[in-house]
């Protein structure tokens, strides 16, 4: 099977920084479009969070390298930084976990603009080394309205070993999701909650 558009970690050209300060700031203020069709692909790029992208690549140290249209599957390349270390020379589970979330929802994020993390369930097969050659592969399993559900793995580069595996589900939000949060943050701090 062929996968699409290979791309590496640092292969941060233009047109991916462009549509990163596109994806990461404008969506908030303006839309960019609800996406209706499903397994309609809406886009190919590296996406990075927010904090991420003046530095221009994932803290937690993944990257996304090529989407398999047909398969409709997404394979990242993955190192834990050793300040994820937990055990020793293994991966804290807090890091496995944003991995996981990582992987999963760039690959929701291929069909539908703005989603967030509703649940996630993750099953820690083996240690995760840190420093070593991960690979990460997600699907999505389905759309049910504003849910989409996701499953994803992290597996060791040299084996292909599933270390650990994880599903997830994925609301789709509208543009005005963080701003409704800032409101209610605003108003917590004013009322202590108590209105
Ligand atoms: C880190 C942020 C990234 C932002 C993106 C920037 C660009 C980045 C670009 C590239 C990044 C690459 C990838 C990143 C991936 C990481 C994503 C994350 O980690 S997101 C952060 C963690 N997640 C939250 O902070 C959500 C907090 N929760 C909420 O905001 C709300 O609870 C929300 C939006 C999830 C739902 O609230 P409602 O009011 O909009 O909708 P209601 O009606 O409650 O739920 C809709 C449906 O979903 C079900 N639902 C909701 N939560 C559920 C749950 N936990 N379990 C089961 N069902 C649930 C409900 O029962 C309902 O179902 P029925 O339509 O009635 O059938």
């Amino acid at each position: 099977m062929t996968l699409a558009s290979p791309r590496t970690k640092n292969n941060h050209n233009c047109l991916f920084t462009e549509r990163r300060i596109l994806l990461c700031c404008a969506p908030y203020k303006e839309s960019i479009g609800v996406e209706a069709a499903w397994r309609t692909r809406i886009r190919d790029g590296d996406r990075l969070c927010t904090e991420c992208v003046p530095r221009g690549a994932c803290k937690f140290g993944v990257s996304v390298l090529a989407f398999d249209d047909a398969a409709q599957h997404m394979r990242s390349t993955i190192l834990c930084p050793a300040a994820y270390e937990g055990g020793p020379g293994v991966a804290h589970g807090g890091w496995v976990c944003a991995a996981l979330d990582e992987v999963l929802g760039q690959t929701v994020m291929e069909y539908h603009a703005r989603v967030v993390t509703a649940n996630l369930s993750v099953d820690f097969r083996l240690p995760v080394p840190v420093g070593e050659a991960l690979t990460g592969h997600a699907w999505i399993d389905a759309l049910d309205g504003r849910k989409v559900r996701a499953t994803g793995e992290l597996r060791l580069a040299a084996s292909d070993a599933v270390l650990a595996r994880a599903t997830g589900l994925f609301i789709i939000i509208d543009p005005a999701h963080y701003v409704r949060h800032a409101d209610w943050l605003a108003q917590q701090k004013v009322t202590g909650g108590t209105a």
